[in-house]
């Protein structure tokens, strides 16, 4: 069950007073998700027919939440299918509850699509070129938190717990992705506010219509084509093997170029990017496995999956940008 913070509507009864939303009617808690305590709330009106989500930071403080929840704001003004975060009477996003930080946002219809096809990965590097567009003029600034100096900070804490083999895997890796990360190629690739954790689990269809997506918790500046590649990643591999089809890759790709054209630079930069996509999650689920932090909640997600896809893209060349 992940609600850590229980909250219940009494709570509510004078703390939603602040906005401007009624009194809630139904609270309902969210069992999916490792990071936070979510809820499905109703309430009397409001702008989204008063249906919203409440959230509750279990791990992140007021002042990194800012970058957050108004590139949200940001995306949701310009059209992109994201939670619009409601403001309180004062203009405030963020706001505390239970002595936590918390916000409401508007619930987006749909559910997962945990089996994609080439018509879902389409919709999803159609909606990822909008987002990077619509973000370009985003005026907070914040790199990427897990891109290449925690990559190289991380790693010596989690080799002892390695095997030989794994271990030299992620120093060479490393290295490769800090000769790469130097090179002139990298300098020049297009970069911006990315979402850099695009997976399957965070996005939303009605049928075959992509209708949102959500936790830019991990969202930073960096290479538009890094976040390109981790999407695909996800989206277009066989989980069992790591190895990429096709006609996923094709369609989500072909979707993407279709809305912003890829650079000259950006197809040399594609295979190497598709290793660091993947160096980011065996890193952090290797991390989160044998380094846990205190409040950390859930059961940390399969390492060796990632391994096994940086190993593929290793061996075996990716579809090339169109
Ligand atoms: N705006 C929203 N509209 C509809 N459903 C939402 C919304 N936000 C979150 N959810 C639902 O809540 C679940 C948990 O949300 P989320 O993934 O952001 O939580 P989390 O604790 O940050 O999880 P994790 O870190 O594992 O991704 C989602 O899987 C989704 O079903
Ligand atoms: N998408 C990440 C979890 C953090 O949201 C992973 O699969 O490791």
């Amino acid at each position: 069950m992940a609600v850590f913070t229980a909250v219940s509507l009494d709570d509510l009864h004078q703390w939603i007073k602040q906005y401007p939303l009624g009194q809630a009617v139904g609270l309902e808690g969210i069992s999916s998700g490792i990071d936070n305590s979510n809820f499905f709330l109703n309430t009397e009106h409001g702008p989204h027919s008063g249906q919203y989500v409440l959230t509750i930071f279990e791990n992140l403080r007021f002042d990194q939440l800012p970058f957050y929840v108004k590139l949200m704001a940001h995306l949701a003004e310009r059209g992109i299918p994201v939670p619009a975060p409601v403001p309180n009477t004062d203009g405030d996003l963020v706001v505390a509850l239970h002595g936590k930080p918390a916000i409401i946002v508007s619930r987006l219809q749909g559910s997962s699509q945990l089996d994609p096809q080439p018509v879902h990965c389409a919709e999803v590097g159609r909606m990822l070129a909008r987002m990077h567009l619509a973000a370009q003029d985003f005026a907070l600034h914040q790199p990427n938190l897990r891109g290449l100096d925690w990559w190289v900070e991380t790693a010596p804490a989690v080799l002892p717990y390695l095997s030989e083999a794994e271990a030299a895997l992620l120093r060479s890796e490393v290295a490769y992705q800090s000769e790469f990360a130097a090179g002139a190629t990298y300098a020049d690739l297009a970069r911006g506010p990315v979402h850099a954790d695009l997976f399957r689990n965070n996005v939303m269809f009605e049928g075959e219509r992509l209708s949102g997506c959500f936790d830019f918790y991990f969202a930073g500046v960096d290479t538009w084509l890094y976040d390109v590649a981790v999407t695909v990643n996800d989206w277009c591999v066989d989980l069992a093997t790591g190895v990429l089809d096709a006609a996923r890759v094709r369609a989500l790709l072909d979707a993407y170029h279709e809305v912003r054209p890829f650079t000259d630079d950006e197809r040399a930069a594609w295979q190497p990017m598709l290793r660091a996509g993947a160096l980011r999650f065996w890193l952090s689920r290797l991390y989160d496995l044998h380094l846990p932090r205190a409040a950390e909640l859930l059961t940390p997600h399969d390492p060796t999956h990632f391994e096994r896809i940086l190993r593929e893209r290793i061996a075996c060349p990716a579809p090339n940008l169109p």
